[in-house]
Parts: C-alpha cells; sequence; structure tokens
C-alpha cells in the first residue's frame, strides 16, 4: 500500500513536470518570430492597449525650445538662411554665436515630471510620447554617444527621459519615444549620405545603439519613428531593428511603432500609420491609424510669440479627436513645453478642458470601435463610434481584440441645435426596428425620437441642465 502511494506521488509529480516542461516547448515553437521582411512583420497583431488608448499627448523639447522661435526647425532654418530666423539672430545674439551655445540655456529648473504626468492624466491621455532626439540631435536621455550634446552633460543635466517615463507610469499611462533617425548635422550621417548611402557608419554606430540604449533603459512602449525621408529602409536597417524589436526585445509584446522608417514606408507599413503630420482622413481606414497634430497650429515646438487666434480652440481640438477616432485612428495631441521645463498655461487650459470632455463622455471614445457609418451623411457634424463584445476564442489580426458584435452605438455632435432637435440619417434603420433607447452621456433618462422620411429627429434634453460642454455624445442601446 505504502509502495502504491509513493508511486502515485511520483506519477503526479512526474506527469506535472512533464506537463509544465511539454507546455514551455510547445510556447517556444509556436512563438511566432518575424523574418526581417516587411511582408512578415506587417503580420503582427496590434498590441491591444494602442487601439483602447485613444488619446496621447505628444511634447517636442529639445534646444530649440531656447530661442523658441518659429518652430523646432529653428537650427536648420537659420543656417538654411530662412529670412526670420536669420534676423533674429542678427538682431538678438552676438555674431559668431553658435546653436551649441543655446544648450546651456535650456536650464528645465522648473521641470516637474510628476506635475506634467498629473496634468496629461487629466486631460484624459492614456499614453506620452516625448522626443528622445530630434533632427538637432540633441538627446534628451544620457546618449554615450552624443557628447557634450545631451541633457545630462548640458543644459538641464538631468535624464529627462528617465524622469518623464517614471512620473508617466506612476500615472498609469504609456510611455512613448519620439525618436529621429536622421540629425541634420551629424558629420558620420553627412559622410554617409555623401556616399550615396552606400556606407552605413551612421546606423551602426550612432542610430541603432543608441535606439537599443532606449529601449533596454526606458522600455517605450511607443516608437514614434522620423525623419527617415532622405533614403530607403535599405540604408536605415529598419526591418532588421523592427524584427529584433517584435522578437527579441525586452518590449516585443508591447511596443507599437509608427510608419516613417524610410522612403516609401509611410502610409504602408508599421503597426500604426501616421502618414503625413496632422493627418485626418475623414473616412474609415482599413489599418490602424493615428493622428498626431499640433495645439499651437504653427509648431510643434513652443513659440515664444505665438498668438491666441493661432491656437486651436476647444471646439477645434474635439472636432479633430472626435472625427479621428469615429474613423479608427488615435488621437495624439501635441504640445511644446518651455526651455524652463513649464507648460504655457494656454496648452494646461485646452488639455483639462478636453479632460473634462472625456470625464463625461469617455465612454464613446476609449475601448470604441468604428461603427458602421462614421460621420452622419445628411449631418456633417454627428461622428459615430461603437462598442463590441470581447472576442473570444481565435483572434482575427485585422480586429484584434473585439467581436462584431456590436453592444451600443454613440453618436457625438460637435454644435447643439438651435431647436433642440437632433437630425441624423444614419441612425434611422435601426431606430425603427423599435428596440432601441437613446440617453445623453452625463444626463439622466432616456430621450423621444420620431422618424420622418428616413431621418432620425432626436428631441434633446433642455441645455440647461446639461452636463457637458462644446459637444454632447448620445448612447444608442438594445432594450
Ligand atoms: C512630428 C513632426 O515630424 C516631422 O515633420 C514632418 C514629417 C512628415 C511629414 N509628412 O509626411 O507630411 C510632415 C512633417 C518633423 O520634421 C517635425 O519637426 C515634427 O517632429
Amino acid at each position: 500500500m505504502g509502495i502504491l502511494l509513493l508511486f502515485f506521488i511520483i506519477s503526479i509529480t512526474s506527469a506535472e513536470i512533464f506537463e509544465h516542461n511539454d507546455l514551455d516547448t510547445i510556447e517556444s515553437k509556436t512563438a511566432k518570430r518575424y523574418t526581417p521582411t516587411w511582408k512578415d512583420l506587417d503580420t503582427r497583431p496590434l498590441p491591444e492597449w494602442y487601439d483602447t488608448a485613444k488619446i496621447g499627448i505628444f511634447l517636442h523639447w529639445g534646444v530649440y525650445s531656447v530661442p523658441s522661435f518659429g518652430s523646432e526647425w529653428f537650427w536648420s532654418n537659420w543656417k538654411s538662411g530662412d529670412n526670420k530666423t536669420v534676423a533674429f539672430m542678427n538682431k538678438n545674439y552676438p555674431p559668431g554665436f553658435s546653436y551649441q551655445e543655446f544648450a546651456p540655456m535650456f536650464t528645465a529648473e522648473f521641470f516637474d515630471p510628476d506635475a506634467w504626468a498629473s496634468l496629461f492624466r487629466k486631460a484624459g491621455a492614456k499614453y506620452v510620447v516625448l522626443t528622445s532626439k530630434h533632427h538637432e540631435g540633441f538627446t534628451l536621455f544620457p546618449s554615450h554617444r552624443s557628447f557634450s550634446w545631451n541633457a545630462m552633460e548640458i543644459g538641464p543635466k538631468r535624464d529627462l527621459v528617465g524622469e518623464l517615463a517614471q512620473s508617466v507610469r506612476d500615472n498609469n499611462m504609456k510611455f512613448g519615444v519620439y525618436h529621429s533617425l536622421y540629425e541634420w548635422f551629424n558629420p558620420i550621417y553627412l559622410e554617409d549620405k555623401e556616399n550615396l548611402f552606400l556606407t552605413k557608419e551612421y546606423p551602426k554606430t550612432k542610430l541603432w545603439p543608441d535606439l537599443k540604449q532606449i529601449i533596454y533603459n526606458y522600455e517605450p512602449s511607443v516608437i514614434w519613428s522620423d525623419g527617415d525621408w532622405e533614403t530607403f529602409d535599405v540604408y536605415w536597417n529598419s526591418t532588421d531593428l523592427l524584427a529584433w524589436l517584435y522578437n527579441d526585445s525586452p518590449v516585443k509584446d508591447e511596443v507599437v511603432v509608427n510608419d516613417r522608417w524610410g522612403i516609401g514606408i509611410p502610409c504602408h507599413h508599421g503597426d500604426f500609420y501616421n502618414c503625413a503630420d496632422r493627418y485626418n482622413p475623414g473616412k474609415l481606414q482599413n489599418h490602424k491609424w493615428e493622428n498626431a497634430f499640433t495645439i499651437d497650429s504653427k509648431s510643434w515646438g513652443y513659440r515664444r510669440n505665438m498668438a491666441l487666434n493661432e491656437i486651436l480652440s476647444i471646439d477645434q481640438l474635439l472636432k479633430e479627436v472626435v472625427s479621428t477616432v469615429s474613423c479608427g485612428g488615435n488621437a495624439l495631441i501635441n504640445i511644446g513645453p518651455t526651455k524652463e521645463g513649464t507648460i504655457a498655461p494656454i496648452f494646461q487650459e485646452r488639455l483639462l478642458a478636453l479632460g473634462d470632455w472625456l470625464a463625461i463622455n469617455g465612454e464613446a471614445i476609449y475601448g470604441t470601435s468604428p461603427w458602421i457609418h462614421q460621420n452622419d451623411t445628411s449631418n456633417d457634424y454627428v461622428w459615430y463610434t461603437c462598442t463590441k463584445a470581447k472576442y473570444n476564442g481565435h483572434r482575427p489580426s485585422s480586429a484584434p481584440h473585439v467581436s462584431d458584435t456590436i453592444t451600443a452605438i454613440y453618436a457625438i455632435f460637435l454644435h447643439w441645435p438651435s431647436d433642440n432637435i437632433l437630425k441624423a440619417a444614419n441612425i434611422a434603420p435601426y431606430l425603427h426596428t423599435g428596440t432601441y433607447k437613446i440617453k445623453m452621456l452625463g444626463n439622466q433618462g432616456y430621450l423621444n425620437w420620431i422618424i420622418k422620411s428616413g431621418t432620425a429627429f432626436i428631441t434633446l434634453p433642455d441645455k440647461a441642465i446639461v452636463t457637458s460642454e462644446n459637444a454632447w455624445s448620445l448612447k444608442f442601446t438594445q432594450n
């Protein structure tokens, strides 16, 4: 009996061990490995968090934040003889003054990463993307290859990337980095360019070691690549980097990348597409995309001389966000912090207004999917979204985390109709089935509606008791 029991125990334990080993091998055998070709890299399913997030904050911060004149292209504009930039330098700086001399003035003495992160969280952002290095080459992290041209050695004397990454995560958001492939004035890059990109010293000795340093040290969830347009992906070695990123990097399961990886790649390859800047097609797209746009309509970097009429109003901001999400995109909203490390009150105000709106209407934004219709065909200020049930079972890569079962439809409208009646055509056939109820997010009770010649007339609540401002969401549910 004793021997039998012993045998029984041993057989259970060994069966368990065997099972575990077996599972491990099955997992490692079936874990997909990507080959460095766009065809294969394109098969990667989009990590779910990114599609759900919808709203991100984009930060352009660097030595250009010191002159903070014109745009973040200041150095290039100056050197290529742009009239306004040259006049600005002649008037305000001594002859012989170099761009490098701006770096010690990048003081960031008021930079409080927790305060920034808490502002972005209140704005309703789910991810934050910081310029780890723009085209000027100055790194906001202690690059091992950017001697005297990084924020640890000059200016702030701090690891701005590391500090912000920490605070953003403490506030339950994802952290990402913008990273420019090219550097306007890097002599190693310029030599490769001189050689018609037949030599690859710059990617080998600077670009990829730097980006790998970023990935190992900060584990970014987004790599927002830029500055790719002077040459092809073959020079940049983009597909090799991405295969490593997806197969073996510490962020392989969670990271998403955009589409700027060489001539001909934007709008064709990448986890999500930016296509052109401020891209907002107004139509449903068949691949995940992101609308990166600025609150200061004139610049990504801070401009001390921006005027109020150049700043997006809250109405314009909401229109951008709503139309983008309705068409399957994410909104990446850019602001330029100051050289002192502050965020201009006008940007704070716009972000907090967005946050207030999302606190009421976020249900119609976060985690939603595009509906059958986007912009209402009879009413151009109405945009639709919907929520879908989670997919259980096999996940098709086209719709990574949701099924086709619609659980609610949302109509977001950007103007309040003067007669208090919202008219919309595309929702009419659904209401017609008679099983839908309508409520306004943030308000109590159901709304009355009728259908006249194919258009739904929905009676809105008294505007005086409505909680939301600037834009409103109606929720349609069955029963
Ligand atoms: C986010 C922005 O990206 C690039 O600018 C671009 C890049 C691509 C296009 N494009 O494809 O239309 C337009 C502006 C940068 O040059 C600019 O400073 C900023 O960082």
